[in-house]
């Protein structure tokens, strides 16, 4: 017998995670369960956009790589999720979901630095100072002291082809809220704590106690299932987990500061190149290690409604740029010979990556899983969504205690067989 659904689940966080989570959810507990998604911001997270005279700007996650069979290897390989996924397989950590794909290579990648990688495959130092640092620059504000596998990430992201969603990358998440009928409750949550409560039946049961901040107001509800889809620290998120017996680990992982600006103005490209004004067609410019910059890039920006970067009447363009710190007045206008606006948005972006790095667990406790422990291994909208999709079924499975679906070894052989 199919044990029956259950009644309530929460997911905290209204991201690309979030939402990808409440779709995954709903297919796989079908149309009886109640989803409620909390969020204390906008829904899209840190997907969002700017404007700027008008026009929106990808501030936050801006491109997608675009998936297909001329994928590199390092895609390729990531691409045997989409399969396992298909046929429903879960994993219970980040470390058993990267091992499935890539086995013991994959999972060191974790553990040593890019650069280790790189110098161990034979590139050149300066191949690896002018390409690659500073590709790792404008991704991830870090250089080649990051773990090979947010490396390998980071250089599909500097790839042909990438791709945005018209109007902006945050639709997404709107749409998957839609699609997957679960109720938006604008809130910030404070504490989950595990309770025992009577239901219908008559039966004890053991839920989670969500405590949430809504206006003035201090509200609660229970729930069978919690995936929390943010993450878990003071300055991001500050959820507190209440009376959990082993207790629920603090995370104290620290995330990038990285500011958003963008300017639409006249670049002073003699900074940047000794070319006369009308000969100079810069669209991007990276930085190499050098703790004298302000900047970590710049570059042309189109807005969500272009394909291509258009400028104004007055031949100007908009020029995202990000940095470590707030940019001042007197950087910018080293920058911009003339700019006639600027709109700024700081950042705790993504984790600052140290390796050996150690995911958070995702399973916290008996039904309550963590998404964004997966941003340890590289932090990017389509991994946000595969740790939801991984996380739906792990709670699916759990809950219907199918544990042959869980952690399975040899996937890629088994399913080559199968088919
Ligand atoms: C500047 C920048 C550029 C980037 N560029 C790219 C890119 O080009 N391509 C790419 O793939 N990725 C990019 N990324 C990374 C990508 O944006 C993230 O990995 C992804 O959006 C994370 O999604 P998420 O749903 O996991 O988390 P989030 O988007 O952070 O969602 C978490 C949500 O939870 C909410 N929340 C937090 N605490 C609570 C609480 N207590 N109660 C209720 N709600 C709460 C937050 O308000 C937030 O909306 C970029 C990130 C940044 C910052
Ligand atoms: C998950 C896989 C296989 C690929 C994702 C590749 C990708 C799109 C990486 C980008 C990650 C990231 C954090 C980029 C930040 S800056 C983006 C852009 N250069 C900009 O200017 O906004």
């Amino acid at each position: 017998e199919p044990r029956a659904p259950p009644d309530k689940i929460a997911i905290i966080g209204a991201g690309i995670g979030g939402t990808s989570a409440a779709y995954y959810l709903r297919q796989k507990f079908g149309k009886d369960v109640k989803i409620d998604l909390f969020e204390k911001g906008e829904v899209g997270g840190r997907l969002a956009t700017l404007t700027v005279r008008g026009q929106d700007y990808e501030a936050g996650g801006s491109v997608i790589h675009p998936l297909n069979l001329h994928m590199k290897r390092f895609v390729k390989d990531l691409g045997r999720i989409y399969r396992y996924q298909s046929h429903d397989y879960a994993f219970s950590s980040v470390e058993k979901l990267l091992h499935s794909l890539g086995g013991d290579d994959f999972l060191g990648l974790l553990n040593q630095t890019l650069l280790e990688t790189l110098q161990k495959a034979g590139f050149s130092e300066k191949f690896l100072n002018e390409m690659i640092a500073p590709i790792m620059r404008v991704n991830y504000g870090q250089s080649m002291s990051i773990n090979g596998f947010v490396g390998a990430v980071s250089m599909s992201g500097a790839d042909s082809g990438l791709w945005a969603v018209e109007g902006g990358n945050k639709l997404v998440c709107s749409r998957l809220l839609q699609a997957s009928k679960s109720s938006l409750i604008r809130g910030s949550v404070m504490y989950i704590e595990e309770k025992t409560r009577a239901k219908q039946t008559g039966n004890p049961t053991k839920m989670y106690e969500v405590v949430y901040q809504t206006g003035s107001e201090t509200r609660s509800d229970f729930y069978d299932i919690v995936l929390v889809a943010t993450p878990l620290n003071r300055k991001m998120s500050n959820i507190t987990f209440l009376n959990f017996d082993p207790p629920i680990e603090e995370f104290h992982q620290y995330y990038q500061h990285i500011v958003t600006t963008l300017i639409k103005g006249q670049l002073n490209s003699t900074i940047f190149s000794s070319r006369d004004l009308d000969k100079f067609d810069l669209g991007m410019i990276l930085t190499t290690d050098n703790s004298d910059l302000f900047i970590n890039s710049i570059g042309i920006v189109s807005s969500v409604s272009e394909n291509n970067p258009q400028p104004s009447t007055d031949g100007t363009y908009v020029w995202k740029i990000f940095s470590q710190e707030i940019l001042t007045k007197e950087q910018i206008l080293k920058l911009f010979l003339s700019y006639d606006y600027a709109v700024k948005q700081p950042w705790l972006a993504y984790p600052h990556y140290k390796p050996p790095e150690k995911c958070p667990s995702i399973i916290l406790h008996d039904r309550l899983y963590y998404l964004n422990g997966m941003e340890f291994a590289a932090s990017a909208m389509e991994m946000s969504a595969i740790a939801a999709h991984n996380a739906a079924l792990l709670a699916y499975h759990r809950w219907n205690e199918h544990v042959d679906m869980i952690d399975q070894e040899d996937l890629y052989e088994k399913l080559k067989t199968e088919l």
